[in-house]
């Protein structure tokens, strides 16, 4: 059974179909990733799947159970983590730190950051352990203002998983980031797909093809292809939607 199953999905802004009976499904350890030209309506699908903006129709299972009329928090509980952007993050704390609130976030416990570190093991064992996930242990006592902005991007992945999620919503993990940042991040991606389903929505393409086990192509809200990496390069209607568009 697929972790994520999405069938029928549709939301209206106004006379804009935003998603026009979009269905798709994620399986364990598999990367599916969403690609579309500007305004296609990716971000729209996210924030559905996050529980953000609730569809006007459409159905969306987490493990077989209807989460469609769940909470962001529900949701959460659930194991459906989305990645914030950098803005999260607080720059005057250390790695460690930010992961930390993070950890309390999920767990739901009260706001202690003042106190020793090393008396809070609750949050910094599961700190720590999220930290070398990406591979910033060496960096945990750095302030995140002294980090490169690749490392800032997989401080970011960290908190993510710092609340054991089950389901990765990845909006742009390679935004703003050099060749050699993004390559690092598909290393990692690549290194922790195996524990994850991940819906991951990149405006880089190579990152893309490198990644993805399935990608489908949205355009006007609508999936106009899907398959494997190779099928999707191949298809001529793909070929003619990207046409004209710069990305
Ligand atoms: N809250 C909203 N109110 C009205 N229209 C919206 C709203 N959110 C998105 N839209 C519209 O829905 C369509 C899809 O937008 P969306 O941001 O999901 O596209 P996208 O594929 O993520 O674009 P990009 O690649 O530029 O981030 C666009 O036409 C957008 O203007």
């Amino acid at each position: 059974m697929s972790l994520l199953t999405v069938s029928g999905l549709v939301k209206r802004y106004g006379g804009l179909l935003a998603t026009d009976n979009f269905s798709f499904d994620v399986r364990h350890g598999e990367i599916h990733a969403v690609i579309g030209p500007n305004g296609a309506g990716k971000s729209t699908l996210i924030t559905q799947l996050a529980g953000e903006v609730r569809p006007d129709a459409g159905r969306i299972l987490l493990d077989g159970r209807d989460i469609t009329n769940e909470s962001v928090e529900q949701r959460s509980l659930r194991g459906i983590a989305r990645s914030y952007q950098i803005t999260s993050i607080f720059p005057e704390f250390s790695a460690l730190q930010n992961v930390m609130l993070a950890v309390q976030a999920h767990q739901g416990h009260s706001f202690r950051l003042w106190s020793p570190v090393d008396t809070q093991p609750e949050l910094t064992g599961p700190a720590h352990e999220a930290l070398a996930r990406v591979g910033l242990e060496s960096r945990a006592h750095v302030p995140v203002s002294d980090m490169a902005h690749g490392e800032q991007r997989q401080l970011e992945l960290a908190m993510v998983l710092a609340g054991k999620p089950r389901l990765l919503l990845l909006d742009e993990p390679m935004a703003g980031m050099s060749q050699a940042e993004s390559l690092q991040m598909t290393r990692l991606l690549l290194s922790i797909k195996q524990d994850y389903g991940i819906v991951l929505v990149e405006h880089d393409m190579d990152a893309v093809f490198k990644l993805a086990d399935r990608v489908t192509v949205l355009v006007y809200g609508r999936a106009i292809a899907s398959g494997t990496p190779a099928e999707i390069r191949d298809n001529p209607s793909v070929r003619t939607a990207y046409l004209g568009d710069d990305e």
